[in-house]
């Protein structure tokens, strides 16, 4: 053997790879028989072999040195061999003066493993992607969403509260949002996979209040399940009981929760044995107890046992940034759910960012979805509000800072900004002035832009008006 021959023995042998070499007939003339495994499960000697023969065989299917002899030109493919692996192969002619072929060196690459890794890897981006999804469409249903200083605050305050036990008093006016921060106390917290049982004290008739809330035994009522029934209580067992309008709360229960909230025990009716209960009480009023206190209609050690963390979640009209944040989010929500593409008009929007929203985002989030449903045209127009909305928008407009408008607006474009500005400087001028010089002079332009101005908004207020 020669020194080359010697060197690229070594090379082929201490290759990663199955380097094979052919000469131009395809006989096998150097190759690393280790490697050969890929192919065969005992790989016997095989130097002097025909490639032919082996793809007879099948050891090689395709052979890729076949290929390239056929071919005469460079080849890689992917190989699915007699031993299960998956093999990449890439094969060079070698010509000589004459254009024949005088050898074909082949590399195969065992791609086996990173195969079943990339499965793996696609299999688990995909679950991923699934699972990320379905976050953003709880976020979504579960998140409370706000932009104001108030909400960040009070937002901060429950998730620092949520893993304590400490009871909470949420406060505010309907629909603000008192129940979602009551979930989001429950889900953040410990508790978390344990029951989260949410009792309207609103809804439950006077007659059924305690069994209820206590439960039964068997038989201890005409009308009573015969097998008896847990109570909420009972059932908010190492979770969080949330008694939402718990200034509906008949006197008579009010001091047995008390004693529940005292002793952690209770008693179903008709029974005779205490039971422990551990739960995080979370409890939500738009009334205000402190007067239901004082006019004897609420218990003050009550009183005292829920107001240990009261947060006030102010309403809506007072935190104008969330109203563009929270338009937005249901139009997208509720779009997404009727599989509709409806967008506001600016002049709805506008309206909308102004009027003082009484029902809160409970009354938000059902008027974006009236109008989404009953809307025919795909740009909802003013005329499909309420006649209450456009009315109390119509008196709010001129109260209403400029600079108020366009911080709440979503609407960055320069042009309708500008056109608010000015019309807003038109309306103030006119208010200030007695003639159109006067407010040519009040504004720095000349009296015919005054006029023209004044017909221009006048025109816009009109159809404004028609819509
Ligand atoms: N910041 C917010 N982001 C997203 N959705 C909100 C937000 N605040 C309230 N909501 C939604 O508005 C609706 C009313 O909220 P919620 O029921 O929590 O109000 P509430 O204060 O408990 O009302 P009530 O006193 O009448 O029980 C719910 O659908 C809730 O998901």
């Amino acid at each position: 053997m020669s020194t080359e021959d010697i060197i690229l023995e070594k090379i082929i042998e201490t290759s990663n790879n199955n380097i094979t070499i052919t000469d131009g007939k395809g006989v096998i003339l150097y190759t690393n028989i280790n490697h050969w495994s890929v192919y065969e499960h005992k790989p016997k000697p095989i130097i002097g072999k025909s490639i032919y023969e082996l793809q007879e065989q099948g050891i090689l299917s395709p052979s890729i040195t076949a290929i390239v002899l056929k071919e005469k030109s460079p080849i890689q493919i992917m190989q699915n061999t007699k031993t299960g692996k998956i093999i990449m192969s890439t094969a060079y002619p070698i010509f000589n003066d004459n254009g024949e072929i005088i050898r074909v060196i082949s590399y195969a690459f065992d791609q086996t493993e990173i195969r079943t890794l990339q499965d793996q890897y696609e299999k688990l981006e995909r679950k991923v992607k699934g699972y990320q999804t379905e976050v953003e469409e709880l976020r979504e249903k579960e998140g409370a969403l706000y932009r104001s200083k108030e909400m960040q605050q009070i937002s901060k305050t429950i998730l620092r509260l949520a893993n304590t036990d400490a009871t909470v008093l949420l406060l505010g006016e309907s629909g603000v949002g008192k129940s979602m921060f009551a979930r989001k106390l429950h889900t953040q917290s410990n508790r978390r996979k344990e029951p989260f049982i949410e009792v309207n004290c609103s809804t439950i008739p006077l007659n059924l209040f305690e069994s209820e809330m206590f439960g039964y035994e068997s038989g201890s009522f005409t009308g009573a399940q015969k097998n008896g029934k847990q109570g909420l209580i009972e059932q908010a067992h190492n979770g969080t009981l949330f008694l939402d309008e718990i200034g509906e709360l008949p006197l008579s229960i009010q001091a047995k929760l008390l004693k529940v909230l005292q002793e952690k025990k209770f008693i179903r009716i008709g029974g005779n044995k205490e039971q422990r209960v551990d739960f995080r009480l979370v409890t939500a009023t738009n009334k205000d107890l402190e007067e239901m206190v004082q006019k004897g209609e609420f218990r003050l050690d009550l009183y005292y046992r829920l107001n240990v963390i009261p947060l006030s979640i102010p309403p809506l009209r007072d935190r104008k940034e969330d109203i563009s944040l929270l338009i937005n989010h249901f139009m997208k929500l509720i779009n997404r759910k009727y599989k509709t593409t409806k967008k506001l008009h600016p002049s709805t929007y506008e309206i909308l960012l102004i009027y003082k929203w009484p029902g809160n985002v409970r009354e938000l989030e059902n008027l974006v979805e009236r109008l989404i449903l009953t809307t025919e045209e795909t740009i909802i127009l003013p005329n499909s509000l309420p006649a209450n909305i456009i009315g109390q928008a119509k008196t709010n407009r001129d109260d209403i800072s400029l600079i108020e408008q366009f911080i709440f607006r979503e609407d960055h474009n320069l042009k309708s900004v500008m056109e608010l500005v000015e019309k807003w400087m038109i309306i103030k001028a006119q208010k200030q002035c007695k003639s159109t010089y006067e407010m040519a002079k009040y504004l720095g332009i000349s009296q015919p832009s005054v006029i023209r101005k004044l017909k221009k908004y006048k025109n816009t207020a009109e159809a404004e008006e028609n819509n």
